[in-house]
């Protein structure tokens, strides 16, 4: 029997219905809409559609939005300006800095990315990829979490997929979705999300020697390491649930990480790409808003 399909996209609007709920409630207490600043440098065109989308969730959800546009050839003297400046407006609650930042091949002035994530204020780091926020997320204890792999515990929960006890493989590594997923399915409880925790987690990656041998160990292989259709079928337990984070463009099309026919009549379950994990990043984007803009209502 082939995988049920696990539908991002509808989960995703089930969310965004939850925040606009939430932010009416924060707005009729008497409080200002919730504001989210995005900063895009160059023109990556995969970008420019991200943060689109984003304006366009927010507006839905009833939560402002601003964009900032630099120039590909902007330095980072002046980005920090634009995320200081950002840090000190009170109108502003959340703040992104949309990535990749251009590269020297693309016209960039060669920014270091992480000396931006850091200046961000904590407190407005809707993305979680300050320290701070994710130091808190490793001691168990988070503030903001980072909006894909936050995505991903929301899936799982809202379609009954039980991570305690179970093996999760993690392929890939990155900052922004690996690592932080592996932590928050590894954490003890409901300390990242609803009932998803408790997971026994393998970290592994492009070098792994054994690459085969440990995802076909994995009852949830979550695959997160930006090679189009790197994950096969030999490479799935039967039955297992795999979870697609690749948005990868191939000859104009957009495929996932797992070569998904395949995987599909090997797997469980499965989230598809497009229409799995992408939207939910952003759902989760509109969610950290309102958190941000909830906790400086308070003053936190
Ligand atoms: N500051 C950030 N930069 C980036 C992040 C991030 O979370 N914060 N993540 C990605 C890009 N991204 C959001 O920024 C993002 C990627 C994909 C989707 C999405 O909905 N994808 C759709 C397909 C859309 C398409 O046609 O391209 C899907 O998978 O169905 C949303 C957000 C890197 N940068």
């Amino acid at each position: 029997m082939p995988a049920t399909r696990l539908d991002g996209k509808k989960i995703a609007s089930e969310i965004r219905s939850e925040v606009a709920a939430d932010v009416e409630t924060f707005v009729s207490g008497g409080n200002h809409p919730p504001q989210l600043a995005a900063v895009l440098v160059g023109e990556d065109p995969a970008s420019q559609v991200y943060v689109r989308n984003k304006e366009r969730a927010c507006a839905k959800a009833g939560i402002a939005s601003r964009l900032d546009r630099m120039p590909a050839a902007t330095t980072q003297a002046e980005l920090l300006a634009k995320v200081a400046e950002l840090n000190s407006d009170p109108a502003v609650s959340g703040i992104l800095v949309q990535l990749p930042l251009p590269s020297k091949a693309n016209g960039g002035t060669g920014i270091d990315e992480r000396a931006v994530l850091d200046a961000i204020d904590p407190i407005k780091d809707v993305d979680a990829f300050s320290p701070v926020n994710v130091g808190l997320l490793m001691q168990g204890r988070p503030r903001f979490l980072p909006c894909t792999p936050h995505g991903i515990v929301q899936l799982l929960h809202r379609t009954g997929i039980e991570t305690s006890g179970k093996h999760v493989v993690v392929v890939g590594r990155s900052d922004i979705v690996g690592k932080p997923m592996a932590m928050m399915l590894a954490q003890k409880d409901s300390t990242c999300g609803p009932a998803v925790a408790n997971a026994t987690v393998t970290i592994a990656h492009s070098r792994t020697s054994n690459l085969t041998e440990i995802c076909r160990q994995a009852d949830i292989l979550i695959a997160a390491v930006g090679r189009p259709e790197m994950i096969t079928a030999d490479m799935i337990q039967p039955g297992a649930v795999v979870i697609d984070v690749g948005i990868n463009r191939v000859e104009d099309k957009l495929v996932g990480d797992v070569a998904f026919d395949e995987a599909e009549a090997v797997a469980s379950a499965i989230t598809p790409v497009p229409g799995g994990v992408g939207p939910l990043t952003i759902a989760m984007l509109l969610h950290n808003t309102l958190m941000a803009a909830k906790m400086q209502a308070a003053g936190k």
